[in-house]
């Protein structure tokens, strides 16, 4: 019987990796996309999965309240936690792009203003670029910005485009793939390796499925 605490990003992710999950044989009899219960167990194999905010995750697994995480690769990124990656598990797949409108691409040898919700990644990728950014750190809704005149620009998640078609933005440059990941704290890799070797064996075989 493994004995081990999974935290995993609520939303998109946790439906996905909750499936993913009851593949490798766990039974969350208690779980509902609709339900608002934030703690579920699976008896069969003494595995609980928490349902965390997504940048909540890398914390719950750092800290060690969670031996292991499910999170998006955007969240990594952005939150640099001191955490183990361990399987890139296919799902949850969209691309961190530049955006803004078709006829307005901003002139990269001068100043230019950035609405996202990863402040950090965009510092990362305009600093590599030696573009100039002011940042302004947004919590959602970020197509919103360029068109109220709040941006130049956005740096933000796409997945069908239909956000930024929806609102007259297209993409300026796709600059990095994202997909959810498995992750585990540093200390439980040694205490509980075979529990979470399982998880990564099982896990891995189900990912190299989704990404073919
Ligand atoms: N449109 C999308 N398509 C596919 N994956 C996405 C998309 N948007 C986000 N993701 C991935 O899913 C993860 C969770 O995103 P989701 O929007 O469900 O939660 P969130 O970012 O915490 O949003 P909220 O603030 O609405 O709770 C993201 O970290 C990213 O890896
Ligand atoms: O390319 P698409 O398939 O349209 O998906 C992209 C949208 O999905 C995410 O937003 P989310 O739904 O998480 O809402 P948010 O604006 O509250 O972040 C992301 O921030 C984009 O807005």
């Amino acid at each position: 019987m493994k004995n081990l605490n999974i935290a995993l990003a609520k939303g998109r992710v946790a439906d996905q990796a909750i499936q993913l999950l009851m593949d490798c044989g766990c039974q969350f009899d208690d779980y509902s996309k609709d339900s608002r219960k934030l703690i579920f167990s699976d008896k069969k194999n003494n595995i609980k999965v928490t349902l965390v905010k997504s940048p909540d995750v890398p914390v719950y697994v750092e800290k060690g309240a969670a031996d292991a995480g499910i999170v998006g690769k955007d969240i990594l990124l952005e939150e640099k936690a001191d955490v183990y990656e361990l399987v890139n598990l296919n799902i949850g797949k969209c691309h961190m792009c530049v955006a803004g409108f078709a006829d307005k691409k901003p002139d990269y040898s001068k100043k230019i203003t950035v609405a996202t919700k990863y402040p950090n990644i965009t510092k990362d990728h305009f600093h590599k670029l030696g573009v100039l950014t002011d940042i302004i750190k947004l919590n959602g809704s970020v197509e919103l910005a360029p068109l109220i005149g709040l941006s130049d620009i956005i740096v933000d998640i796409v997945e069908s485009g239909k956000t930024l078609e929806e609102n007259g933005l297209v993409v300026h440059e796709k600059f990095l793939p994202i997909s959810a990941r498995l992750i585990s704290n540093k200390v439980s890799l040694k205490t509980k390796n075979e529990e979470i070797q399982w998880v990564i064996r099982s896990l891995a075989s189900l990912a190299d499925q989704e990404g073919s």
